[in-house]
């Protein structure tokens, strides 16, 4: 097991380069099972996900070189011929029931394990089912494996009484196939549910209109490869500009879009952060004294859940009472804890987290719950005076590709030891 030493208060300056969008790939790599062709994929995060990913394509039978110099993949699923991902295959990652929707697109079948996933509380599939259901599959699970399956897929309209970036996508994968229209309403509006709809455009799909509530898809009778390059990662840019605001330093994070930041970035401002946008990056100058905020995490283009864990760290620096509502996932508090460990003032009442600043943090030992959790960690880290060990790094290694070079070369005192 591998542990980070990092040595607390040295102010981050100078330049960090954002990578490719973890949670655009973990939906594009199932994708190119659409294909029956070949796939070229750059701006990929080499991080422990894609890996994963990448390892189940290759069981499944795909050709698949992944190049960490340039951070591409290539995959060739013609010599894919059915689609089916054991337990031992699909438990390490949530991605992975995306199979279910593309494997229904391409072979009229899908049997994945019910998938796994950072515990940041219950992530139901509920919506998915319905979806492929509505499109003419059915489903059934047995002995911990679903089963979808359809004579012939076809268009319908669908209905999501729940905003759900996961249903979307699944619904879109096993949609732009199916014959005639699919039109999915109240549909998320993520990044990357319009990297992955761009994505299927380029292999031949008809989806329009990604990034709206109502996306409609002309089923098409096949998809052909093509190459594309992945959205900067707003996930991981928001971490580094937490961390730079929290270590009051001064960092240009580059290669971002601006526009799918807002969210954070009127946050930051609201802090006390002063924050200037370019055309892809944004300076981030960090503050001593910050006022206390509140936030609620909530579907595009609300603040996204995925940042409530790093930015509530930084709430630990402002003066007063900040209120942070959880409306996603019932489990991304379990983070505060450590903190408290490190002197936080904060309470959980359920969904909601009161945090009391100003309060220091000293250094310690804590441990990720989850992969935000791990990165909210490192910034407290990061914070603290002295010594903090963060544990079960493992988890930020899912989804943040270089964090330990990234955050030397702009002035934090971090490594990697193995415990
Ligand atoms: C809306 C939202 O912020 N989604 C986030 C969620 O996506 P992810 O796709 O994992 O989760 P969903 O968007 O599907 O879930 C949103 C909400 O819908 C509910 N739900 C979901 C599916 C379903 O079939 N039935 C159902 O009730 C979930 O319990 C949750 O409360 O986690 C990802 C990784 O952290 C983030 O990148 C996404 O931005
Ligand atoms: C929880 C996350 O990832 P996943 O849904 O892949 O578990 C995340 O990206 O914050």
């Amino acid at each position: 097991m591998d542990k980070f030493i990092i040595q607390g208060g040295k102010k981050l300056k100078g330049e960090v380069n954002i990578s490719g969008f973890k949670n655009a790939i973990l939906g594009l790599i199932p994708a190119t099972l659409l294909a029956n062709d070949k796939c070229i994929i750059t701006n990929v995060p080499m991080i422990s996900d894609v890996y994963i990913l990448a390892d189940i394509m290759k069981k499944l039978g795909a050709d698949v070189f992944l190049n960490e110099k340039n951070n591409s993949i290539e995959i060739d699923t013609s010599t894919v011929n059915e689609c089916k991902a054991s337990y031992d295959m699909a438990k390490s990652l949530r991605a992975s029931y995306y199979l279910l929707g593309a494997g229904l697109g391409r072979f009229g079948k899908s049997e994945v394990a019910y998938p796994g996933g950072c515990d940041i509380g219950s992530r139901p599939i509920d919506l998915h089912i319905k979806g492929f259901e509505a499109l003419g599959s059915s489903f059934k699970i047995e002995h911990g494996i679903m089963h979808c399956e359809a004579d012939k897929l076809i268009g319908d309209n669908i209905y999501m009484d729940v905003t759900s970036v996961g249903a979307t996508i699944n619904i879109i994968l096993a949609g732009v196939m199916a014959e005639g229209k699919t039109v999915i309403e109240n549909a998320a509006k993520e990044p990357h549910i319009v990297d992955v709809a761009n994505f299927l455009n380029a292999m031949g799909a008809d989806v329009r209109g990604a990034g709206t509530d109502v996306i409609r898809i002309n089923g098409v009778k096949e998809l052909h490869g093509c190459t594309y390059s992945v959205i900067p990662d707003q996930i991981e840019a928001g971490t580094y500009l937490v961390a730079a605001a929290a270590t009051e330093g001064d960092v240009v994070v580059k290669n971002v879009i601006p526009k799918h930041l807002e969210s954070i970035t009127a946050k930051l401002k609201e802090l006390g952060v002063e924050i200037t946008e370019y055309d892809d990056s944004i300076r981030v100058r960090g503050n001593k004294k910050l006022n206390s905020i509140n936030i609620k995490t909530l579907p595009y283009p609300g603040f996204p859940t995925d940042l409530q864990q790093p930015l509530s760290v930084l709430l630990t620096k402002a003066n007063g009472t900040s209120i942070v509502t959880e409306s996603i996932f019932e489990g991304r508090f379990k983070y505060v804890d450590e903190l408290k460990r490190m002197g936080a003032n904060i309470k959980v009442d359920g969904r909601t987290a009161i945090i009391r600043g100003a309060t220091p943090l000293s250094s310690t030992k804590i441990t990720a719950t989850d992969l935000r959790a791990g990165a909210a960690c490192v910034i407290a880290g990061l914070m603290a005076d002295g010594e903090t060990e963060v544990h079960n790094i493992r988890h930020v290694e899912r989804g943040y590709e270089n964090i330990v070079d990234k955050l030397k070369a702009i002035g934090a005192d971090i490594k990697k030891v193995s415990e």
